[in-house]
């Protein structure tokens, strides 16, 4: 069953047609990827899609409703989560703590609604700490539970920022460049988390750069060019067809 249908998506920002009548569907257990060169509109896809901007035209349906005008925060509610390109954590903080603000955000969605779950639910903080060390252990971080987040690595503070959108408890995750910076190892890291995420339930959308980690996690892949949708398909699929290799991947492709 499709989670999400993207229908003919377009946004121009000035002179630019930054997306241009883009249609998708993310399916339930997929890691679905959109791939394309510098500025091709990927984050400008990732912002209609949460409702950061407002597309000019097109539809976004999650689990069969129009998202497409709702507010950012009804979208996150509705479990549509999702990370941005540059590290966002609260530094101060401990590593169990950054998990618990964001499973507690996903429950208290307001402060009447908070009141009434608490009082309905007092195990309700309780099971976010159960929940909070089940993530944790998803993203091999449970030995850092108890650190400040600023004091880790570059490669588990990316972990961490993934682990805190799923804390969320989304349906979809959408992660934008978790890559971004990492070296080799830490790459591997993260793609063999994002195969756990896919595991334990949760769908994914990713835009990356590193092309031999997204064939190597993706299900289905959507290359976008200049705003446009160019070829769709599995990574062999992607590899294969010569117009992607003639507009983006070029001979050098060693994905
Ligand atoms: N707020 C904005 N105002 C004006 N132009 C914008 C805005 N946001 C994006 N653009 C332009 O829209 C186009 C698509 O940008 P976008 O950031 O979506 O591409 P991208 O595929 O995510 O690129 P990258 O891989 O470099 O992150 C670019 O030409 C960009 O300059």
């Amino acid at each position: 069953m499709a989670l999400l249908q993207v229908q003919n998506l377009s946004k121009r920002f000035g002179g630019v047609q930054a997306v241009d009548t883009v249609s998708f569907s993310v399916k339930e257990d997929q890691i679905y990827g959109l791939i394309g060169p510098n500025g091709a509109g990927k984050s400008t896809t990732f912002n209609l899609l949460t409702s950061m901007i407002k597309p000019d035209s097109g539809k976004v349906i999650f689990k069969d409703k129009d998202i497409s005008n709702e507010k950012p925060h009804k979208i996150a509610m509705l479990g549509l989560g999702r990370t941005f390109q540059h590290v966002n954590l609260f530094s101060e903080s401990t590593v169990l703590d950054n998990i618990l603000m964001a499973n507690y955000c996903r429950i208290s969605d307001s402060f009447w609604g908070t009141i009434w779950k608490s009082f309905k639910s007092p195990t309700t903080l309780l099971t976010g700490q159960e929940k909070a060390f089940e993530i944790l252990k998803l993203a091999d971080l449970e030995n850092y539970a108890d650190e400040l987040a600023k004091n880790l690595d570059h490669g588990h503070q990316g972990m961490l920022q993934i682990a805190i959108a799923l804390a969320t408890e989304p349906q979809l995750l959408l992660l934008d460049e978790p890559m971004r910076g990492m070296n080799p190892i830490e790459t591997e890291e993260i793609s063999d988390f994002i195969i756990k995420i896919k595991e334990s339930g949760t769908s994914v959308l990713i835009i990356e750069h590193d092309m031999k980690a997204m064939m190597k996690i993706c299900d289905q892949l959507s290359v976008i060019v200049y705003g446009k949708k160019i070829a769709e398909g599995t990574p062999d699929e992607i590899r294969n067809n010569p117009e992607v290799i003639n507009a983006y991947l070029g001979s050098d492709n060693d994905a």
